[in-house]
Parts: C-alpha cells; sequence; structure tokens
C-alpha cells in the first residue's frame, strides 16, 4: 500500500495527490460497468448539474463518481463541440448549493475562496442560487460581489436579493430573468427560483414564489411582445410537484396562464435525488442529484419554422428524438433524459474520444484542484477508520450506522467542556448536518468536512431538569421542521432497457475500441424511478439499501450508572437552538442558552480529534476498504 498507484493513501507525507484514486484510463480492467448507449440528440440539449457542494476533485474513494472538475470541463468543452458539428444548441445549467460538503470549499475561512475560482472554470450558460449561498452573510456577499459580476445576465436569481452595502438597499444578486436566442434561432425566456428558503442570514432576502409571480418584472416577462419558443424555469427547487419545498408549481401556473402551449423546460435541486417530472405535454423537469455523483441530460426536439425561429439543421446521424412527456401528448415536443454517473469512462463514452480525452484546459484545472488541496493539506491522515459507516445504507439504530457508529460516541469524547465535565450531559443535532458517509480506511482533514461541514456552534443551556430535557428529541422529531423527502432515493429496480434508444450498435462499436469494458457485475448505485419509469439512469446499478431516518439524533453522557440524573446540560447546535427552545416549553428563553466549549467550537471541530484520539491503528498502513 504505497500511493495512490495502487488505490490505498500512504501515509501522511505521501498523501498529496488529489487523484487519491486511480484514474479510469480507457478499457482498464478495472472500469466501471459503463453507459448503456448513446445519448438522444435532440434540437436542443441541455446538461444540467446542481447541489456541487464543492466536490469538485471529485469522489477520491468511489471509482464510479471520481471524476474531477478538470475532467467534467473537458467534457463540457467536447459536448458543445459534437453539438456545433451536429447543428443543434446544447446549453449548460447550475442550480446552486455550491458550498457545504468538502473541504475545497469549506475549509478556508470564507467558504468558497478556493473553490469558486475553479467552479466558475465551467463555461455555463445559465445558473441559479442555492440556499447555501445565502446561510453565511460573507458568502452571500462573495456571490453578490464577485460571481454574480463575473457570470452576468446568466446567473437568475429571480426571486433572492443581498444588501448592497454601497447602495444600502436590496437589489437582485444576479438578474431576474433572461431573454436570449441560442445559437440555432430558439428564443428562450428564462428564471430562476429558489424555494420559499427561510433560514438565510439577514444579508439576503428571499421573496416567497407567490409574491414574486406577482411582481411587475415577471408579469412584463411573460407578457412580453417578443416571441418566446421556450422557457426554462430553472430553480434550486425540487421538480417533484408533491415536495413540501416545490415552488416551481406557483410559477409553472402563472406562466401557464398566459403560454397555453409553449414548453416549460425545467430544471431543479435541492432534494439531492435523480429525478425527473412531467408537468404536462409540453413540459418536463429534472433534477441531477447531488454532489458531483450525477450529471443531468435532457434534449428536445420539436421545434420547427412554423412554431419557433429555430433555423437549426440538425445532421442525419443524430437520433431523431420520438418520446413525448405524455402518452397522450398531441404537442410537437419530443425528450429524452438520463442520469450520467460522473466518471471518466462515462465522459469517454459519450464523447467517443478514448485515449484523446484529455485537453489541455481541463488538465490544468485538475492541477489547480491538486495544488489547493494541497495548500490546504487536505490529504492529510487523522486517522484509520476501522469501518464503513453510512446514513441510511442500515437502520438507524444499526453499529454501522454513522449516528450510533461514530457521530455520537465522538461528540460524547470530544464535546466537553472541562468546566462542567462533571455534569451529565445530553447532545442534540439534527440528522442533516451530517453529509456523507464515511469510509473506512484513512480518514483526511477533507474527510472531516466530507461528514460535517457546517460551522455550527455547540450551545447549551445547564441543568435542565432531566423530565424536560428528555422530551425534546421525541418532541423535534414530531415537529414542524421538514424532513427531507427520501421517496425517490435509490431503490432496486428490474432490469430494463429504454426501447426507443437503438443502442447496441454504436455500444459495441465503443467496446471493440477498448472504450467502455464491462464487468462481470453491476455495481451498487442509483437505480432511479421517475414519471418516466426505470430507464433514466445512463449506467445501471443495482441499488442502495435507503433506510428512512429521523430528523434528530441524541446522545447521552456523564450519566450516573444504573439510574437517571435530576439534571443535566442540554448541548445542541445553535442552527437547531430556536426548535429546542419550543420544545423545551415555556420556562425557557434565549437568554438562558451560551456557547458550550466556546462560540468558535463547531460541528466542523469534533471529528479531527476524534479520529486521532480513536483511528490510530494501523496509520501507517491504512487501506481503503468497502
Ligand atoms: O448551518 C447549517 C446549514 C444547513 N444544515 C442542514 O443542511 C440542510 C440543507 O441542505 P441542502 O443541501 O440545501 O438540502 C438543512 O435542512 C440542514 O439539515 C445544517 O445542518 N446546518
Ligand atoms: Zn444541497
Ligand atoms: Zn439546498
Amino acid at each position: 500500500c504505497g500511493g495512490d498507484d495502487d488505490g490505498c493513501y500512504g501515509p501522511i507525507d505521501k498523501v498529496e495527490h488529489v487523484r487519491l484514486v486511480k484514474r479510469i484510463q480507457p478499457g482498464a480492467p478495472d472500469a466501471p460497468y459503463g453507459p448503456k448507449g448513446p445519448l438522444e440528440w435532440g434540437q436542443i440539449n441541455f446538461m444540467h448539474t446542481t447541489d456541487t457542494h464543492g466536490w469538485l476533485a471529485g469522489h477520491l474513494k468511489e471509482e464510479n463518481y471520481g471524476a474531477d472538475w478538470g475532467d467534467f470541463a473537458t467534457f463540457t468543452r467536447r459536448m458543445r463541440q459534437k453539438a456545433d458539428d451536429l447543428g443543434v444548441d446544447f446549453l449548460l445549467v447550475d442550480t446552486g448549493d455550491l458550498h457545504d460538503g468538502a473541504g475545497l470549499s469549506d475549509a478556508t475561512t470564507i467558504d468558497g475562496t478556493k473553490s469558486m475560482p475553479i467552479f466558475s472554470e465551467i463555461e455555463y450558460d445559465l445558473l441559479t442560487i442555492g440556499n447555501h449561498e445565502l446561510y453565511v452573510t460573507e458568502v452571500a456577499k462573495q456571490m453578490f460581489n464577485e460571481y454574480a459580476k463575473k457570470w452576468g445576465d446568466r446567473y437568475l436569481t429571480s426571486n433572492v436579493k443581498v444588501y448592497n452595502d454601497a447602495t444600502k438597499q436590496y437589489e437582485h444578486v444576479g438578474a431576474t430573468h433572461r431573454y436570449f436566442t441560442t445559437k440555432q434561432g430558439i428564443r428562450i425566456m428564462a428564471f430562476g427560483v429558489l424555494f420559499d428558503f427561510t433560514g438565510n442570514s439577514n444579508a439576503s432576502q428571499v421573496i416567497k414564489a407567490k409574491d414574486m409571480v406577482k411582481e411587475t418584472w415577471f408579469q412584463d416577462a411573460i407578457h412580453t411582445d417578443k416571441p418566446v419558443d421556450l422557457f426554462v424555469l430553472l430553480g434550486h427547487n425540487p421538480v417533484r410537484q408533491t415536495d413540501y419545498a416545490n415552488t416551481f408549481t406557483t410559477v409553472w401556473n402563472e406562466i401557464r396562464s398566459v403560454h397555453k402551449n409553449t414548453p416549460i423546460t425545467i430544471f431543479g435541486g435541492h432534494s439531492h435525488i435523480r429525478d425527473f417530472a412531467v408537468y404536462d405535454q409540453a413540459s418536463v423537469g429534472i433534477e441531477a442529484g447531488r454532489y458531483c455523483e450525477t450529471l443531468g441530460w435532457v434534449s428536445q426536439s420539436g421545434f420547427s419554422k412554423c412554431n419557433s425561429g429555430y433555423h437549426g439543421a440538425k445532421k442525419p446521424d443524430g437520433k431523431k428524438l420520438t418520446r413525448k412527456a405524455t402518452d397522450n401528448s398531441t404537442a410537437p415536443w419530443a425528450y429524452s433524459r438520463r442520469y450520467l454517473d460522473w466518471n471518466r469512462n462515462t465522459f469517454m463514452y459519450h464523447t467517443s474520444s478514448n485515449k484523446n480525452f484529455d485537453s489541455q484546459t481541463g488538465l490544468e484545472i485538475t492541477q489547480e484542484i491538486t495544488t489547493a488541496r494541497k495548500d490546504m493539506n487536505l490529504g492529510e491522515v487523522y486517522g484509520c477508520a476501522p469501518e464503513t459507516y453510512c446514513i441510511s445504507c442500515v437502520p438507524f439504530d444499526d453499529p454501522k450506522n454513522i449516528f450510533p457508529g461514530v457521530i455520537k460516541p465522538a461528540v460524547n469524547a470530544i464535546v466537553l467542556n472541562d468546566a462542567r465535565k462533571d455534569k451529565a450531559r445530553m447532545i442534540i443535532g439534527n440528522t442533516g448536518a451530517i453529509r456523507f458517509d464515511l469510509y473506512k480506511g484513512p480518514f483526511t482533514y477533507d474527510d472531516n468536512f466530507v461528514v460535517s461541514p457546517f460551522r455550527d456552534v455547540f450551545r447549551y443551556i445547564p441543568d435542565v431538569p432531566f423530565d424536560k430535557a428528555s422530551q425534546v428529541l421525541a418532541k423535534l422529531n414530531k415537529g414542524t421542521v421538514a424532513k427531507r423527502d427520501f421517496a425517490s432515493m435509490p431503490i432496486a429496480r428490474d432490469d430494463c432497457v429504454d426501447p426507443l434508444i437503438g443502442a447496441l450498435t454504436l455500444r459495441d462499436m465503443h467496446q471493440e475500441r477498448g472504450i467502455v469494458r464491462r464487468q462481470e457485475t453491476i455495481t451498487p448505485g442509483y437505480a432511479t424511478k421517475d414519471d418516466w419509469g426505470t430507464d433514466g439512469d445512463d449506467t445501471e446499478h443495482t441499488g442502495i439499501p435507503n433506510y428512512s431516518i429521523p430528523s434528530y439524533w441524541e446522545s447521552r453522557a456523564g450519566f450516573p450508572t444504573g439510574s437517571d440524573p435530576e439534571k443535566v446540560d442540554l448541548i445542541f447546535f445553535d442552527f437547531i437552538e430556536k426548535y429546542v427552545l419550543q420544545d423545551l416549553g415555556s420556562g425557557f428563553t434565549s437568554d438562558m442558552v451560551s456557547c458550550y466549549i466556546n462560540c468558535t467550537f463547531t460541528s466542523q471541530d469534533f471529528m479531527l480529534p476524534y479520529a486521532k484520539l480513536k483511528w490510530q491503528d494501523n496509520i501507517d498502513n491504512c487501506p481503503i476498504g468497502a
């Protein structure tokens, strides 16, 4: 086990490369199970990213999601070129949540200082803002002052304003909307709508969708005299209409009330799932998962000289799209959708690029990531985790679940105020603060942020009667704080083949050339079910078990043996302080709450000391395990 070549980490001084997993080379024997067939190109083609949360280095411990931002840059350039060759349109869209999930974005004093310049090297056509750009004032200002300016009218924040220190007013971060004509003549009106988010700092304002649609600029935009061939609705906003956070429907209804037949194509996010929802025969929406695991693909045809300004000449080798949004559609629009696994094998396959895949720009971006990771010591190993612990692949009380397996023992051991160490204590957190599974093997500085990226301060109320404190967890879990809907997370499914894709010929050709090499077994991963069924995943997977977990966890320490204490120190993240106080009930007020260790000790600070304390066995010879 001596470095990145054999798939293992070395000791600290050797871990300095971004490529902790092997680079997948064409035809390599361990290349992951590959895409099922070529993409169906339409007259307009979209690639979609969302909820990247700083994962620009790719998944260093999961080969199937191992491509980095440099590989992605190369892929997007090649796809754009391919679109030009086919004489069709290609638009690249991102729907926000750029921070909070990886060391590259979160290990700097202000989130994003290193990751955002790298993120913005991709030439997106349309972008919008996520809630994670609004929790922290400095981050909101960074978006307003730097990236909104850089992205100009491509950055659509229809219902989000940030306080401008110069004008002393709240102003839209980016543009409210964009009207533009594509290379091939499609005239688009686009909006970018964040769900009705309320957890933002006072540096920003989020206008509720129901109010936004009444605003003059919006009414003017949907009543424009200019011809609109296609509405594009992007948003950090779940596409599924039944999701508690969905406000696309409000905006969609307003557009539809004016434009009965104009197609509306939607790009969503926030719920971290792969999803595709059919709104009506002229409207579909896609959501491209999370954390640089998924790249969403939607293509659309049906534009003609009679119904649009389209003048493109789709070349005969592009496959004609035939799938309508609904079975009984009489509209001219046909679509395809696909969820691509984020790895080099996928990227090479879809660009038929074999050994020539890499581009100078892509390699330079990879190098920037490598340098940034090195400067930030992200590869530094703090311990050797003895097991893999997951958030939801086993039941919540299973020893291999990350909460009983790691988080509770870690806070019990590390979150301790010396002056109060003799007091019994209860620590309560929201499960949503723990963001990713922890893999057996080297636990790096980066992994600290991957597992627990937020700077949520541990606060407490001293000496809370145990009978009151012990009721809080159950009340929180019954309460109003919205729980993420995991309904369409990975599920097992039957084998399936998209009947409309004449894929095998080209695929076989690729296999002969060694671009894709199939493994004997299908690997675990996303097995998505959406409004069109189960044929959306570009690479088939067996699915991963997904157990529902409660919204909150609790851990107890320093309790007397065999009995309950009279009083406890009740410790919790400041992020949930409001709800804890509500559930404690009368007699408990915010002036009773103070920082537990100090006001800078946060949820970013307990995992590294725990790894140093508990996971030192095999530290110099620590293989990555399953
Ligand atoms: O300071 C924070 C901020 C957020 N959270 C958790 O994150 C989710 C929202 O994440 P999305 O990626 O937007 O879905 C929020 O519900 C919290 O669970 C946090 O714990 N601390
Ligand atoms: Zn997110
Ligand atoms: Zn979000």
